[in-house]
């Protein structure tokens, strides 16, 4: 079978992350795409022992990634604006469709590398680019084109964010929470990039010009970094039911466009407030849907690569032969469907919340809790509630147990003299990733 041949120049963070998605998940990727992908070539200066890269192609010069005629999809993930840009540059002069998670080279120079992409009838793929594993790109370009964009505000820079959450929850010292952030992968090669404010409006950049059709302008986008919040403004915006966030805002206000990036307080009970650590979270309010939020990993290894790879997936399927199933109508390609059973709600496992009502009797809850330890269902919580009307509720939290179970146990507690037969039973999901 033939198969979709992607170079990668840059075997970092994002590059090792995409090698090991690539691999991992080759075979739904494959199933998705209607072909293999295959790395056929990677451009890097070392090793990284964080992937596994036996048997596949290495130079240690990009430009032979670039220049290579096997690859159909170039990736980059060197980073910075001038290598990068003539790298980019030299796989579109040679035919090769792009994917990059570089925001700095397309708020920078993506007005001349689109140009240059259409004279070649290439795509340059970049979802990576903003907001790390969130598609963010997708929703604000397709998801949302029927609508006027009337604003886009959001916390775009990681580092930065996992910065204030852990000045405010561990009072510990910004150079100290900075050098983590490096260490986990979250920081740009520069670091100022991030505290001064700089990455979040390369992001600004590229989401003002989806949203507002303009060209890009990073020129133009003022910009502060979170550098002198200190944690005594930290406390003070709390006593005033505040959190500063780092936010970049960019909104239509009808008579211009206001680009910004800079710390902000936000109240406290509003979602953004809640978004802590590396995660980052976009707010966008357009004409007809109003406001909506997306949410998720905005940097770190394999995060990025998801969206990395996704773009070389969506490019992989304009690839293929078959235009009528570039995006299969339900994402796997028709042939490769898969039969996996689907489960009754007996075989679905999950905590619960119980409400029963019991009378005020010794041995009542004794029998309860009998019947709950014979169908295997351990209680993490109980709480006894004060009499009403003679019976007395008593709330259980239960840890996970099959339904089936559950059902089993609930008709036996029902049966009993001394129990309401009115059990209120709610699922408890903690969504732990
Ligand atoms: N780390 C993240 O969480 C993240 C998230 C989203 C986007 N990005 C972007 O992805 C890109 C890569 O970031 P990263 O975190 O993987 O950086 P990184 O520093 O971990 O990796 C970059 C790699 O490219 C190599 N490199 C640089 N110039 C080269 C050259 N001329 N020839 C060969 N190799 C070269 C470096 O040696 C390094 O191994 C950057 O544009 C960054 O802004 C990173
Ligand atoms: N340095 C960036 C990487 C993701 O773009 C951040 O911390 O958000
Ligand atoms: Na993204």
């Amino acid at each position: 079978m033939k198969s979709i041949k992607v170079g990668i120049a840059g075997l970092g963070t994002v590059g090792s992350g995409t090698v090991n998605v690539l691999k991992r998940n080759a075979g739904e990727i494959a199933r998705r795409v209607g072909q293999p992908i295959e790395i056929a070539h990677i451009g890097a200066r070392r090793e990284n022992p964080a992937c596994d890269i036996t048997g596949i192609r290495v130079s240690r010069d990009v430009f032979d990634v670039a220049n290579d005629p096997d690859v159909d999809i170039l990736v980059e993930l060197i980073g910075g604006t001038d290598v990068a840009r003539e790298l980019v540059l030299t796989a579109i002069g040679n035919g090769k469709h792009i994917v990059t998670a570089n925001k700095a080279l397309i708020a920078e120079h993506g007005n001349e590398i689109f140009l240059a992409a259409q004279e070649h009838g290439v795509d340059v793929a970049f979802e990576a680019a903003v907001a790390g594993g969130i598609p963010i790109l997708k929703a604000l370009g397709e998801g949302l084109a029927a609508n006027h964009i009337n604003w886009v505000a959001g916390i775009i820079n990681g580092t930065g964010n996992y910065i204030l959450t852990e000045m405010e929850q561990g009072a510990r010292s910004f150079d100290e929470v900075l050098a983590e952030a490096q260490a986990l992968g979250y920081a740009e090669a520069d670091p100022t990039f991030d505290v001064e404010g700089v990455d979040a409006a390369h992001k600004l950049t590229i989401l003002a010009s989806i949203a507002f059709g303009i060209p890009l302008q990073f020129s133009k986008v003022y910009m502060e970094g979170i550098s002198r919040i200190t944690i005594e403004d930290v406390n003070s915006a709390a006593q005033f039911g505040y959190r500063i966030k780092h936010l970049g805002i960019a909104k239509d206000t009808g008579n211009g466009i206001e680009l910004r990036v800079h710390p902000t307080l936000i109240p406290q009970e509003i979602m953004l407030a809640a978004v802590n650590g590396v995660m980052n979270a976009v707010m966008i309010d357009g004409d007809a849907v109003g406001p909506t939020l997306y949410y998720g990993a905005g940097a770190g290894s394999e995060p990025t690569a998801s969206a990395v790879v996704a773009d070389i997936i969506e490019l992989g399927r304009e690839l293929t032969v078959d235009h009528h199933e570039r995006v299969p109508y339900l994402g796997f390609h028709a042939d490769q469907m898969s039969d996996e059973p689907v489960l009754t709600i007996e075989n679905v496992s999950c905590g619960y919340y119980l409400r029963l009502h019991v009378q005020d009797k010794a041995g009542v809850l004794a029998d309860v809790t009998r019947i709950l330890s014979d169908n295997r269902i351990s209680i993490e919580a109980m709480v006894q509630k004060e009499a009403d009307e003679g019976l007395v509720p008593i709330v259980i939290l239960t840890h996970r147990v099959r339904e089936g179970d559950m059902n089993e146990a609930l008709k036996r507690i029902a049966a009993l003299d001394t129990v309401d037969n009115d059990i209120m039973r709610i699922r408890v999901e903690t969504l732990d990733a």
